[in-house]
């Protein structure tokens, strides 16, 4: 199958100090990834470093030329004093009919929301808005950084329910940064433990039994992993070098 983009053993520093270290991934069409890791661990860097927005310091990065990426941001802010209907926001980024973006709407739920205000759209709401607005391009690779942010758990299910669906309708390949791990795992083809570099990844099965994975998330109330902290055998110093402690073996 084809990959859209590899990293191989990809690290970015800034100021000299390591904020990714020899990070090796594929992104394939069909296929869900989902990131998960503490703050700072640096999964928004690395998302920055996929769409192209960041350079890597080390290693290499290999893209399909041309590709289409939707990218769905935690959130977007915009002007209270300057309107804008969700019809006339789904047209910024590229000229669409109104057919498709009914359509495009449609296949988020939200085509009753078309003439309504961006401004006012629930947390919920809006979240499907900006998936619509980054689907409308058919993209080959869909990115969401923690697209449930200020969502319930009703409207977080639904979101994960409409990634899913796009990605069977698309054949895209999806990456997205989350905290919601209850409800990630079931919708996702291969989770990805970041602390600086990838400290375990697999499938959902092959992760949740990975014994970093189970002292992670093991004991704790799942309502609660949103504030998670990362325990493994290994500490990082505060130029982001991996330091053993104990039992470990350097994941570098
Ligand atoms: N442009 C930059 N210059 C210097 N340091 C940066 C820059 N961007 C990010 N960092 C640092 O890199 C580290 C990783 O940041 P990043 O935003 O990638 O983490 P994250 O895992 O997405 O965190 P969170 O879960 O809190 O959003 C942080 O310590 C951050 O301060």
């Amino acid at each position: 199958m084809k990959t859209l983009i590899s990293l191989q053993q990809v690290s970015v520093e800034f100021n000299h100090r390591k904020i990714l270290s020899n990070i090796s991934l594929s992104l394939i069409p069909g296929k869900i990834i989902t990131l998960l890791g503490p703050n700072g661990a640096g999964k928004s860097t690395l998302v920055k470093v996929i769409l192209g927005l960041q350079p890597a310091s080390q290693g290499k990065i290999i893209r399909e030329p041309n590709i289409t990426i939707g990218y769905v941001p935690q959130r977007i802010a915009f002007n209270p004093s300057l309107p804008m209907t969700v019809n006339r926001f789904m047209k910024l980024d590229k000229w669409c009919s109104d057919e498709d973006i009914q359509s495009t709407l449609e296949l988020v739920n939200a085509k009753h929301l078309l003439h309504h205000s961006m401004q006012k759209l629930s947390g919920g709401e809006m979240q499907r808005v900006l998936l619509a607005q980054a689907l409308q391009k058919k993209p080959q690779l869909l990115v969401l950084d923690e697209p449930t942010q200020g969502v319930d758990v009703n409207g977080q299910v639904i979101l994960y329910d409409l990634i899913e669906q796009t990605r069977n309708k698309l054949n895209c390949a999806v990456l997205m940064v989350s905290h919601d791990l209850h409800l990630v795992m079931a919708k996702t083809d291969e989770v990805i433990c970041l602390n600086q570099h990838i400290c375990c990844s697999g499938t959902p099965d092959r992760v949740s039994n990975h014994p970093e994975f189970i002292s992670l998330f093991g004991s704790k109330d799942l309502q609660q992993l949103a504030l998670y902290h990362h325990h493994h055998n290994h500490s990082h110093d505060f130029k982001g070098r991996i330091t053993l402690n104990n039992f470990g073996k350097s994941h570098d």
